[in-house]
Formats: structure tokens, sequence, C-alpha cells
């Protein structure tokens, strides 16, 4: 039995696969198991890196706004949503979201209506809601992690509404990227001191109390109710990063 040569693979007797990889590719005939498997889904996983990369490198400066896709229009929440996109859209950033309902689609409106960029990063659920209608540049995720990489990559900040399990993930992957240096100047703003306030106590008397964080890492959560306070942070992240003339985003 000869050798089998497929790309930089070697396959000897019982390892040789019958056919050619062109054979494989031509014959439509062929089974369609492998379009399930992981090799493909390692292409479809750089597709999504590549088209992600694709649309949002030019954005420019932007802060991502995360938060409940429950928050019913009617809710305060919803307005201080609306309210964090408008403003962060009049200080020149554009507003990237989940792209979801709820206070996503409030800080999409905001942005959206102020003549912002409102750019919504929507991820495939088996509850499908689509990107919702203020969403100028939308791009669907199949993966939740690569969707992650773009919120990280094309933010230069968070503002974070109240939220449940989606919200406190997104929260907790910044703290973390922030605390082992993974990223720097990033402010991370919690909006709705009520709500948020538990948590921080609980990180501070049971987490730092117990030695599971340092004291510093508390300083990465600024807690507020004052949206314009959250978009000065914003600001003011943005001048020391890119210190005059307009920012311009290094690779
Ligand atoms: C629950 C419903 C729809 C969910 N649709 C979503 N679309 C886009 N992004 C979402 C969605 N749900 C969660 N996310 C992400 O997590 C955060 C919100 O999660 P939470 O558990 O609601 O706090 C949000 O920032 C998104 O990035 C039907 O109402």
């Amino acid at each position: 039995m000869k050798d089998r040569y497929k790309g930089p693979v070697l396959e000897r007797r019982g390892q040789v696969e019958p056919g050619t990889t062109d054979q494989r590719l031509l014959d439509s005939r062929g089974p369609t198991d492998w379009v399930h498997e992981d090799p493909w889904r390692v292409m479809r996983i750089q597709a999504e890196f590549v088209e992600g990369f694709g649309a949002l490198a030019e954005l420019g400066p932007a802060i991502a706004v995360f938060g409940s896709a429950r928050t019913p229009a009617d809710h305060p929440f919803y307005a201080i949503g609306e309210q964090a996109g408008r403003k962060l859209a009049e200080a020149g950033f554009a507003v990237i979201t989940g792209g979801g309902p709820g206070a996503m689609e409030a800080a999409n409106k905001g942005a959206c209506e102020a003549g912002g960029v409102s750019v919504g990063l929507g991820i495939e659920l088996p509850f499908e809601s689509g990107l919702n209608q203020w969403v100028d540049k939308g791009i669907n995720f199949r993966y939740f992690f690569a969707r992650k990489t773009m919120f990280v990559k094309y933010s230069q900040g968070f503002v974070v509404l109240p939220g449940g399990l989606g919200t406190f993930d997104e929260l907790f992957e910044a703290l973390t990227l922030v605390q082992t240096q993974k990223v720097t100047s990033f402010p991370i703003v919690l909006i709705g001191t009520d709500y948020w306030q538990g948590l921080i106590d609980w990180l501070r008397d049971t987490v730092l109390a117990e030695g599971k964080i340092n004291a510093g890492d508390l300083d990465m959560l600024v807690v507020t109710d004052d949206v314009d306070e959250a978009v000065s942070l914003m600001v003011a992240a943005r001048e020391d990063r890119w210190p005059d003339p307009a920012p311009e985003r290094p690779e």
C-alpha cells in the first residue's frame, strides 16, 4: 500500500481513506455528515472572525452598552438606555450592543436617533428575535465567543445597565480581561445603584474578604445613576488613550 498524503497529513495502511479530496469535493452524491463536524465548524468560526473584523475595522471609537433583553419599553431603565445611547453618540462614540430587544434596543434607538453609528452584534438563539429596528450596522453571530471578541476588540469601554445572566457574563468577561491586563484603560460603568449595590457589597464583603480578589480590583467598577458621569468617564478614557488629535485606532 502506497503512502497517501492529504495536505500535510500522511496516511498508511488502514488509515488510508478511499478516494481523493477533489472527488469528495465534487461528488455531490457523497455523504453529508461532514457539514456537522468540527473541521467544518472551524471554517464557520473563522468566517465569523473574518466577517466581524472586516465589518468593524473602521468603526472608530465605540462603547458597548449591555443590559437586559427583557427591559420593557415603558421601564425607566429603557429610557436610561436610550439616554446612554444618545449621549454616547453625541460624544462621538459608535454604540455597540447585542442587537436584541430591551436595554440593547434602547441604546441603539438613542444612538440612531442622535445620528450616531448604531451597531448590533446579534446572536443566533433558539428563540430567535433578530436584530432590533434601530441597528444600522448589524452582524448576526452563530458563536458567542466570536461575538464576545468583537465587543472587546471594537469597544473602548463598557456601560452596563441592569440585566441578567447574559449581562453578567459580559460584565465579568470585561472585568477578567482588565484584571489580567489583556485590555488596558477600559472603563466599566454600571448604571443603576440600587440594582447593582448587592453585587458590589458581595464582591467586597465576601469575595474580597475571602481573598479571592484584590482591593484594587473593585476600583475597576464605577456604579452610578448618572448617565452623564458614565459618558464623561468614557470621554476621559478616550482622551487618555488618544490625546489630540482625533483618535485613530491602532490595529
Ligand atoms: C430573551 C429574549 C431575547 C434574547 N435576545 C438576545 N439578543 C441579543 N443578545 C442577547 C439576547 N439575550 C441576551 N443577549 C446578550 O446578553 C445580554 C443580555 O442578557 P440578559 O440575560 O437579558 O441580561 C445582552 O447584553 C446581549 O449581549 C426575548 O425577550
